[in-house]
């Protein structure tokens, strides 16, 4: 299949120290992306630098064959990211967060899909809580419920597993690796050694790739 996201000599540098340099990636639908790499490697700040959040980089980035900057709205539609921050209004219930989440997209959403997608996070009953009485797991659950209420083709992952029970991580990974089984195509971050019935490209920041 025909590659979505090329990334050609990509170079990064933050307070005179380099990130990387040369750091080329092909992504097809389908496929997944493991960002590795110690702490401080730039994991963050590429996948900021893919969400449109930081241009402090030199290099080509491509979507679907155009540069990225061309591409811009279309990209938008289609890429999700998932920050490593909570991603949610504290004084919003999570269904209002969920709500003004799609909003933003200009995407239209009914409650019974945002019901849906906290049911499979495991938030069924929670909905209508304001997200500051939730859990630290409670609420990161109530930013992955968008996975299932925005339509993407492309997921930005930053550290998913973060404040996640055992079962919640398999669930997740599960969820990777549906999405991908469909042609979705995900990037993510984790220091979490990955269990996802399916071949996961590796690139190491502070190494190679494999
Ligand atoms: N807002 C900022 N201001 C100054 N330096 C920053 C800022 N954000 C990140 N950096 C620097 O950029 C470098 C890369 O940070 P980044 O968050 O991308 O790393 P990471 O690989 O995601 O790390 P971790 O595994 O700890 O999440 C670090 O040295 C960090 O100090």
């Amino acid at each position: 299949m025909a590659t979505a996201l090329e990334i050609r000599h990509l170079y990064s540098e933050r307070d005179e120290r380099v990130l990387f340099a040369d750091l080329s990636i092909n992504l097809r639908p389908g496929e997944i992306l493991q960002l590795a790499g110690p702490n401080g490697s730039g994991k963050t700040s590429l996948l900021r630098i893919l969400a449109g959040l930081s241009s402090r980089y030199e290099g080509d980035i491509d979507w679907c064959g155009q540069p990225l900057r061309h591409q811009w709205v279309d990209y938008r539609q289609r890429m999700l990211y998932f920050s490593h921050g909570s991603g949610i209004k504290p004084q919003l219930t999570a269904v209002e967060n969920l709500r003004w989440s799609c909003a933003m997209r200009g995407q239209a959403v009914t409650d019974g899909e945002i019901y849906a997608a906290l049911d499979r996070v495991g938030l069924g009953g929670f909905g209508q809580q304001a997200c500051y009485t939730l859990s630290a797991g409670q609420q990161r659950r109530v930013n992955l419920a968008r996975l299932f209420c925005i339509d993407a083709c492309f997921w930005l992952l930053d550290e998913p597993f973060t404040a996640i029970d055992l079962a919640g991580v398999a669930e997740i990974e599960h969820w990777i690796a549906e999405f991908a089984e469909g042609g979705g195509m995900v990037m993510l971050t984790t220091h979490h050694p990955l269990a996802i019935d399916r071949p996961v490209i590796r690139v190491d920041l502070g190494g190679g790739i494999s």
